[in-house]
């Protein structure tokens, strides 16, 4: 059935596992997660963001995932990704979705838990919890200095403020990852005490991990083989991730890995098969190859097989 994550976050903080999120954008990429959840009896959050509702249509999004959710028999959570006001949590509140993140993270401290506050309010009266994010995504959009760490990193005091005046029901924080393959320029690295501290001051509470994906070596020269071209790319060591779904990380988004994956597939069937233009069969090995990432990940990161 379609769930909300509540009860899915209480068993995984007690039993120290995460439960995978993963971005979805079509029918091959839905198909290959479910898969590999049913197969390892895992609890699932499909997550949609702004871009895939643009890619795909909302309408499509939200019938592949029921049709995923009567296929699977799975509990399955139906997530926006990064919802950037208030007006698109509405939206995907009264389309049916279970969870909406609010990503206010890049306004004030006071915005942030201002517009939290409104989401948190309208999403609760309908049943569908909410995720947050205090801090900033480390990486990518900005060049984080030592120094300037602490102004971007997630303050645990205040994370802990944030949630008592918000009731916001999960946090996403910023400890040193960072969406996208070009995560760390040096060793990666996160920051484990500051995510103690976290989770110190707030017990049993759901936190999350956005930019959690590895970039596995494997993957990406798979795709610089058969033409591709992604130099220099490294995520988080997944050791590194296990260990933080020892200190309250119950949620763990996973887009890039995927993204990888799927790519290396298609090239390397491109490639093989240079007569064939019948798209099922490249697009066919691009699922098998979401659907054993997912597994993977599952089964050796996210502790989240037979959880059910
Ligand atoms: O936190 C993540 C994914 O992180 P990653 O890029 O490490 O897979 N997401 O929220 C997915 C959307 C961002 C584009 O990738
Ligand atoms: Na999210
Ligand atoms: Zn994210």
């Amino acid at each position: 059935p379609l769930v909300t994550s509540k009860e899915l976050f209480t068993k995984a903080y007690a039993n120290k596992y995460a439960v995978g999120a993963f971005n979805v954008n079509n029918m091959e990429i839905i198909q290959g997660i479910v898969s590999a959840a049913k197969t390892e009896n895992a609890p699932l959050i499909l997550q949609v963001s702004a871009g895939a509702r643009k890619y795909a249509s909302p309408i499509y999004l939200r019938k592949l995932v029921e049709a995923a959710v009567e296929d699977s028999n799975l509990p399955i959570v139906l997530h926006l990704d990064h919802g950037e006001s208030f007006d698109i949590c509405k939206q995907c509140i009264d389309d049916g979705f279970t969870s909406v993140m609010i990503d206010a993270s890049h306004h004030s401290f006071e915005e942030n838990i201002s517009i939290t506050k409104k989401v948190v309010e309208y999403a609760h009266s309908k049943g569908v919890v909410v995720e947050a994010e205090l801090g900033r995504l480390a990486g990518v959009e900005d060049d984080v200095q030592v120094s300037e760490k602490d102004a971007i990193y997630t303050n645990p005091e205040q994370a802990a403020e944030f949630v008592q005046k918000t009731g916001v029901d999960s946090l996403a924080i910023a400890i040193g990852t960072s969406h996208g393959a070009y995560k760390f320029k040096g060793e990666p690295n996160l920051d484990f005490e500051r995510l103690q501290e976290i989770a110190k001051l707030l017990p049993n509470f759901p936190l999350v991990l956005h930019g959690a994906s590895t970039v596995l070596p494997e993957f990406l020269e798979l795709c610089n083989q058969y033409g591709g071209d992604i130099p220099g790319a490294q995520g988080v060591p997944e050791e590194m991730i296990r260990k933080a779904t020892q200190f309250g990380v119950c949620k763990v988004n996973i887009d890039t890995d995927l993204r990888l994956a799927m790519t290396a597939a298609v090239r390397k069937e491109l490639f093989a098969d240079p007569k064939n233009f019948d798209p099922r069969k490249y697009l066919a090995p691009a699922r098998t190859a979401i659907e054993e990432m997912v597994r993977h990940k599952i089964v050796n990161v996210l502790g989240s097989d037979n959880r059910i």
